[in-house]
């Protein structure tokens, strides 16, 4: 579904990828890991066509799309949720969603779905998304993403600034996504999270793939292992 080759990206002179090599099978759910500054969002953004990678190769579904448009990747099935919940501030809740809706089949999401996950969204359908908290432009932002119905999913720290009510139900959306069988990138701080429900996980550091597992519940409870690649103390974060 989605192999990234040798991976290279830079800011201007600053070279952040330094040769990243990962593969996203079908209906699997990666855990991008690793502390801050280490490469995580730079790695989405050049799989969403955001950056455009200098080196190596990202492929698509068999297809090369390493310098393609964000907009052309997006129409090939790819749905992004980025960090810092973008949505369209002068649109409301309603119409973010509404314009984000694509190929919704039989096992597709909906905006009632959506909805149905998260009221708050439905008793502020009417209202600007500019006036939202920004934990609810944050679930708006992934029920954008979700009624793309895209068959790989970015989620750039999805849970980042949410009560733990929320957190939990994007866990619940998490899950869902992978019962369903939509394959996804799910880059997290919350590594107990992350580890939990992901098939498996790669850890970053300084813009290198440092660690790669296909058991993630064993490095959940490895706590050697988690403190020397992300810090994490004796009880991982949840
Ligand atoms: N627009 C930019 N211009 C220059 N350098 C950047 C830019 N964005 C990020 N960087 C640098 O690239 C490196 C990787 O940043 P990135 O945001 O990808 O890390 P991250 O792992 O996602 O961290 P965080 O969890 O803090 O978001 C950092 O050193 C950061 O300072």
């Amino acid at each position: 579904m989605l192999e990234l080759r040798d991976v290279h990206t830079y800011y201007g002179a600053s070279h952040v990828l330094q040769g990243v090599s990962l593969d996203v099978a079908e209906g699997e759910v990666l855990g991008v890991l690793g502390r801050n500054g280490m490469g995580k969002t730079t790695l989405v953004h050049t799989v969403a066509g955001l950056l455009r990678p200098r080196r190596g190769s990202v492929r698509f579904g068999g297809r090369e799309i390493g310098g393609s448009s964000a907009e052309r990747i997006a129409r090939a099935g790819m749905a992004l949720v980025p960090q810092g919940h973008r949505v369209f501030p002068s649109l409301t809740v309603k119409e973010n969603l509404k314009v984000a809706v694509r190929r919704s089949g039989p096992d597709g999401w909906t905006v009632d779905d959506v909805v149905d996950r998260f009221p708050v969204l439905g008793e502020r359908y009417g209202l600007s998304a500019g006036l939202l908290s920004g934990g609810q432009q944050q679930m708006l932002a992934l029920g954008r993403a979700l009624v793309g119905n895209g068959r790989l999913v970015l989620l750039d720290e999805p849970t980042e600034g949410l009560d733990p009510q929320t957190v939990a139900k994007v866990g619940d959306v998490v899950d869902e996504l992978r019962r369903r069988g939509t394959s996804a990138i799910l880059v997290e701080q919350k590594v107990d999270f992350a580890l939990r429900r992901v098939d498996r996980a790669v850890v970053l550091g300084r813009g290198q793939v440092v660690h790669t597992t296909d058991n993630p519940q064993e490095l959940r409870t490895d706590t050697a292992a988690l403190r020397e690649l992300l810090a994490v103390g004796g009880t991982a974060r949840t």
